[in-house]
């Protein structure tokens, strides 16, 4: 079998709202192999999450728009009747959410829910469904996995219900596992319980994964490579260690120095959300993501960026390859590369920037 599992190709989906067609993906292309687990970032609104349910063809397709390709084991997801697509969700690419008690249900218990999925998609007994959705809970680590099947949904904890629903997905073994911050509710030890298990899992399965987080801490310890999203478009691919090393688009930087040191004891700050230890002011991307009705000409950070200059407001920079798997759209990336000096030093991306300006309008990151 290939290792290419995912080629999504200048994907667009757009709705049709009551003000007009807004496209909240714009363009987006890049690959999963097996194996691999792809981080998607970027800011609340970037289009992560509407990227993550074009590819399971989750939104409305009365109001939604798609074009481009997404190919799972070269298949052409977007030509898929409904039916067909209902057949592989949950059989060849499947989905965790952040919350997963809006994906379970609550009057059926754990062991119900797991083997439906099963029996859906695998020809064997009910009583081999059972088998395999105890087998399921072991590799998750659940414990005393024999009670939790006849458990309810609210009798479990965020975090052993997170297991449940990676169980859940798992249990076909699909070739693309989707999770959309699936541990963004979590507390910290839970959450590097959950990061830990996904990795074990992909290890164990192979599937190919696209991992959708604000938090640079969780892409530093789980992704294999990382694509950065903005407005809609991905502004920057690079793997993991040329992101903390050598990210090039200012808004990416801006990013890596809106997140607490790595190394650093936690201080409850973006990366991970924990309570406990010194207070330290966060530094923050000054400025507002544009929304989609006004989404600007040219490029799109160009309004928050510290290196803007009149040509990256012409047209919309191309996504260009610096290095080998490094993909970058912006103009000035060699330069930066080189350690030109901002053109406005006040505005994002001229990192580090520390405090807040009281006359500009600032946006946490995340
Ligand atoms: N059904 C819809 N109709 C119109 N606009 C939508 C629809 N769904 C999402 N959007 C818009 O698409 C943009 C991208 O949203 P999306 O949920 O993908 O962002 P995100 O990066 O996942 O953010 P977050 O981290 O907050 O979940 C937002 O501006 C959102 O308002």
């Amino acid at each position: 079998m290939s290792a290419r599992v995912l080629t999504v190709n200048d994907l667009h989906t757009s709705f049709w709202t009551e003000s007009g067609r807004v496209t909240a993906v714009d363009g987006i292309s890049f690959v999963v192999d097996r194996g691999e687990i792809l981080g998607l970032v970027g800011e609340s609104g970037c289009g992560k999450s509407v990227t993550a349910e074009s590819l399971m063809r989750l939104l409305d397709e009365d109001s939604t728009e798609y074009s481009g390709t997404i190919e799972l084991d070269g298949v052409n997801l977007l030509e898929l009747s409904e039916t067909e697509m209902r057949r592989r969700r949950g059989k060849d690419l499947a989905m965790v959410f952040q919350d997963p008690m809006s994906s379970l249900n609550p009057v059926y218990t754990i062991g119900d829910q797991i083997m439906e999925g099963i029996l859906i998609h695998q020809r064997c007994s009910k009583g081999e469904a059972r088998e395999r959705a105890l087998e399921m809970l072991r590799l998750t680590g659940l414990p005393e996995p024999e009670k939790r099947l006849r458990q309810y949904p609210h009798q479990l904890s965020g975090g052993q219900r997170q297991r449940v629903m990676i169980a859940m997905a798992l249990a076909s073994r699909p070739r693309l596992l989707i999770a959309d911050e699936p541990t963004t509710a979590l507390d910290v030890t839970t959450q590097a319980q959950i990061l830990d298990l996904i990795e074990d899992l992909r290890d164990e399965f192979e599937m190919g994964t696209v991992f959708i987080t604000h938090d640079l801490g969780v892409v530093a310890e789980l992704c294999d490579r990382v694509a950065v999203m903005y407005l809609g478009q991905i502004i920057e691919e690079c793997d993991v260690a040329t992101l903390f090393d050598a990210a090039r688009h200012p808004y990416t930087r801006g990013l890596l120095a809106a997140t607490p040191d790595l190394d650093e004891p936690d201080d409850g700050g973006a990366a991970g959300g924990g309570a406990g230890g010194a207070k330290r002011e966060l530094p923050t991307i000054p400025g507002r993501v544009p929304t989609l009705a006004n989404v600007p000409e040219g490029c799109r950070f160009a309004d928050r960026c510290a290196f803007v200059i009149e040509a990256c407001r012409a047209e919309v920079p191309p996504l260009r390859e610096l290095d080998s798997g490094h993909r970058v759209r912006c103009l000035r990336a060699e330069e930066i590369a080189a350690g030109v000096a901002p053109t406005h030093p006040g505005a994002g991306g001229d990192a580090p920037i520390l405090t807040p300006s009281a006359e500009t309008d600032t946006t946490e990151v995340p």
